[in-house]
């Protein structure tokens, strides 16, 4: 179980990024972070993985996050983790010295999937291949917590798709995700739960079982969570083209 309770974290010149943050993932859990721009949803998992200070207390089975279990940990993020200079199978090498549940199969497998070289420095790869290949490394560490931050910006939608229905296909009982994306509609039948944050809150948080017997879909879920307003465009617009009269 991760468990954040009463989590603060204020960056230097006074942002307020999360604000007394509770909340508790369960092993095999699928979860869905969402929120706005800014919401807090990256210096949540930055703080997990002890990448920032903050206050409060974050546990992994009740113990503190240290050298001793953050293996448990994996990151996937769009600031990318990887070594530039280095080859797919150089990082495999460096990955299986490391970490002692290293996913050989699990890595050529998808290395096979997304049609990645193994031989090339990965600077010279696409950004989408790049950001595969840091989703790759994540899933392989032999993590059971494995935290997904934006994980496909710059992807193509059959990519993704394929992607998560083979994620599907893979994980194992225990292994437990932690996917912040703004693709609401696109992993609504992957995640098992979605949290909502807002301004460092959990404002929503519910399960894709609790909103199918509800008859509501995620997006309903988020809009509504949000209080969003369907004509915030127009009105935008509205008030613009009157500042101009
Ligand atoms: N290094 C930093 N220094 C100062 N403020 C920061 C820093 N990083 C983030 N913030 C601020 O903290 C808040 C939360 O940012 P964070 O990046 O966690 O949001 P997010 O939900 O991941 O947003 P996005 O969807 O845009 O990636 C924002 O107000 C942001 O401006």
């Amino acid at each position: 179980m991760l468990s954040l309770y009463q989590v603060k974290k204020t960056y230097l010149g006074g942002s307020r990024a999360l604000d007394t943050l509770d909340l508790s993932i369960g092993p095999g859990e699928i979860v869905g972070l969402f929120g706005e721009n800014g919401a807090g949803k990256t210096t949540l998992m930055k703080c997990v993985l002890g990448l920032l200070r903050y206050s409060g207390v974050i546990t992994l089975d009740e113990e503190p996050i240290t050298p001793k279990n953050i293996a448990r940990l994996s990151f996937a993020t769009c600031e990318h983790s990887y070594f530039p200079a280095l080859s797919a199978a150089a990082h495999r090498d460096f990955y299986r010295s490391m970490f002692p549940n290293f996913r050989e199969k699990r890595f050529a497998a998808l290395m096979e999937f997304f049609e990645l070289p193994t031989r090339k420095a990965i600077r010279g790869f696409s950004t989408g291949q790049k950001n595969q290949f840091e989703v790759i490394l994540a899933l392989s560490q032999g993590a059971d917590y494995i935290l997904m931050d934006e994980p496909f910006a710059g992807n193509d939608i059959f990519n993704r798709e394929d992607f998560y229905k083979v994620l599907l296909g893979i994980l194992e009982p225990h292994e437990t995700i932690l996917l912040s994306t703004h693709l609401v509609e696109e992993v609504q039948h992957f995640i098992g739960r979605a949290v909502l944050l807002h301004k460092g809150k959990v404002v929503g948080d519910v399960t894709t079982s609790q909103l199918e017997d509800e008859g509501r879909t995620l997006m309903e879920y988020v809009k509504e969570t949000y209080r969003y307003q369907a004509d915030r465009v127009s009105r935008a617009l509205d008030q613009l083209t009157q500042e101009e009269e």
